[in-house]
């Protein structure tokens, strides 16, 4: 068992890949073994995380997930746990190995009880084993009403003073999406509680799922443990990675500003076309590429002339568009582009060496058909394209509501990058970088204070100095995701994340 940390990359499985992975064990083992090592591995955390918990109140549902918290629940009883069980299930309907577990914790004298007891306190412990992969989420599912007492035991859980340790998913999380069911949805946010929220943890078990990584997941399923109960996964490929740190990239000696690539940013509509200056966005994300290492860094401003130079950043070279060699550059076109991006795409996108489309530059193929025919062209003739939507931008590109992306991350990039013919980077807790014909990746780094006007420019800028710099377009989005949710993670507690500081912080 280990605690999952970003330092290193991680093969996630959905579901299906991880049913097929437990039929498969459970066929070469004694029957009941995957549930007493789940059980076993759920006890050994449950101690090691509250060591003087004097009560551990254990929540277990009607399937195999309540089955491992019964297999729990015996062994803390023997090692002489105050533990008080509530089990939604029957001995008469229960699967088998849930049943089994469901005798051994009577024989060792748990305490049952109808519901969560009310004297839980910070020392304590509750373990969620209410659902785990067997929670039927899908959108096309016929909605169910969850039954009274489950819905009491999951506010008791949500409400809880105690620390949580979800058993394989915080319940309810739909493992694939890292969307909850319908119905079984948290009722406050966490950003509302108006109290330190209490730690929580995932026991991920046999696979680590994706859902626990994107979308609501990661506040849900707090700390991610992964216990891979003996089981290889063989030839069961992953459905996406967890990425991991890009490898160092020192520098030669014998190098120079033209060894690290000329990147070009072209937005930042002027005031006077309809009184929304954007100049700001396009010059974070040139800050972000002259701080990620770029070897020159060109600013080509949509505010007909009105600034020749920027004083706090004087490296930053201001160009007309018409004197930019687009063909010898890596440009990163949209942040702050307005309307007056219209203007250049077409150029820009037939002509660019290396490319990163953002923000305004996405809002506007997403209504020209022409221009989406061209950023496919780019793919076909080689030419590397990375397109950085949040989700309403992505919305808008694959003609879906946001809630329609939301619901399943993982399959929006993928269409993204599919229809597009490039890397997609769909931002957002959890980003997602996909391309066609390879596994997606999900970023672990990064968190709610990246959630501030400016940080996706930052971002754009990033990815196209890794670009400039010869990465691959897949390698440079997923390096750049990563320092730029990084730069945020270590970021000093007390000092405000503004997107210029960021863009000024990210080459370390
Ligand atoms: N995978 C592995 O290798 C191993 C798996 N193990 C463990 O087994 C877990 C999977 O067990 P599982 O298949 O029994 O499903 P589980 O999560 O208990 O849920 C099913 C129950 O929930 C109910 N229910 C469903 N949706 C609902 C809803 N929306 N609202 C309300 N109720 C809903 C559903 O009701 P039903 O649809 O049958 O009426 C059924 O009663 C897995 O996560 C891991 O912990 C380990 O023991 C060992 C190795
Ligand atoms: N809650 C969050 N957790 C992790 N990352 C976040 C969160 N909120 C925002 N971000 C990141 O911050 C950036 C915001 O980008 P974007 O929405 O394009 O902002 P802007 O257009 O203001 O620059 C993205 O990289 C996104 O992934
Ligand atoms: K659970």
């Amino acid at each position: 068992m280990h605690r999952i940390t970003p330092h290193q990359p991680h093969p996630l499985f959905n579901t299906a890949a991880t049913r097929r992975l437990e039929k498969a064990a459970a066929a070469a083992l004694p029957p009941h073994t995957l549930m007493q090592r789940a059980g076993l591995a759920v006890a050994q955390l449950a101690q090691a995380l509250a060591p003087h918990a004097r009560t551990v109140w254990i929540a277990c549902g009607p399937g195999n997930n309540g089955g491992d918290g019964l297999e729990a629940a015996m062994h803390l009883q023997r090692s002489g746990r105050k533990v008080i069980v509530t089990w939604l299930g029957q001995p008469d309907t229960a699967p088998a190995d849930a049943r089994a577990s469901w005798q051994r914790a009577r024989d060792a004298g748990v305490a049952w009880a109808d519901a969560a007891p009310n004297d839980l306190d910070a020392n304590d412990l509750c373990i969620d084993a209410l659902l785990g992969i067997g929670v039927a989420s899908s959108p096309h599912s016929p909605p169910r009403t969850p039954d009274a007492r489950l819905l009491t035991c999951l506010q008791a859980l949500h409400h809880s003073p105690a620390p949580v340790l979800a058993v394989d998913l915080p319940s309810g999380l739909d493992a694939d999406t890292g969307q909850f069911a319908a119905g079984l949805t948290p009722d406050t946010p966490p950003h509302l509680h108006h109290r330190a929220p209490t730690p929580r943890h995932t026991l991920s078990l046999l696979t680590l799922k994706p859902g626990l990584f994107t979308a609501t997941g990661r506040d849900a399923a707090g700390h991610v443990w992964l216990d891979d109960l003996g089981v290889e996964p063989g030839h069961e490929p992953p459905n996406a990675w967890l990425s991991g740190p890009a490898l160092p990239a020192p520098r030669a000696h014998a190098s120079h500003k033209g060894s690290y690539g000329d990147v070009a940013v072209v937005g930042g509509e002027g005031l006077a076309a309809r009184g929304m200056g954007m100049a700001g966005a396009a010059l974070l994300a040139a800050s972000a590429a002259l701080h990620s290492g770029a070897g020159r860094v060109l600013v080509t401003l949509l505010d007909d002339g009105h600034l020749q130079l920027d004083p706090q950043q004087p490296e930053l070279m201001l160009r007309r568009f018409d004197a930019l060699a687009l063909e010898q550059l890596t440009m990163v076109c949209g942040c702050g582009g307005g309307q007056a991006i219209a203007h250049v795409l077409p150029e820009v996108i037939s002509r660019a060496a290396r490319l990163v489309l953002d923000a305004d530059a996405l809002n506007t193929i997403a209504t020209q058909a022409a221009l989406h025919a061209l950023v496919v062209a780019r793919g076909q003739h080689g030419q590397p394209t990375v397109i950085t939507p949040h989700p309403l931008e992505a919305a808008r590109l694959l003609g879906l509501t946001t809630a329609e992306v939301q619901a399943d991350r993982l399959d929006a990039a993928q269409q993204l990058a599919d229809q597009f013919n490039c890397v997609a980077v769909l931002k957002g807790s959890g980003t997602v970088i996909a391309a066609p014909d390879r596994v997606p990746a999900i970023n672990p780094t990064g968190n709610a204070r990246l959630a501030t006007a400016g940080t996706g420019d930052v971002l754009a800028g990033m990815v196209g100095a890794h670009l400039a710099a010869g990465a691959s377009a897949w390698r440079a989005a997923s390096e750049a995701v990563y320092q730029h949710g990084q730069a945020a993670d270590v970021w000093p507690a007390g000092l405000a994340l503004t997107a210029s500081a960021l863009a000024r912080r990210v080459g370390g």
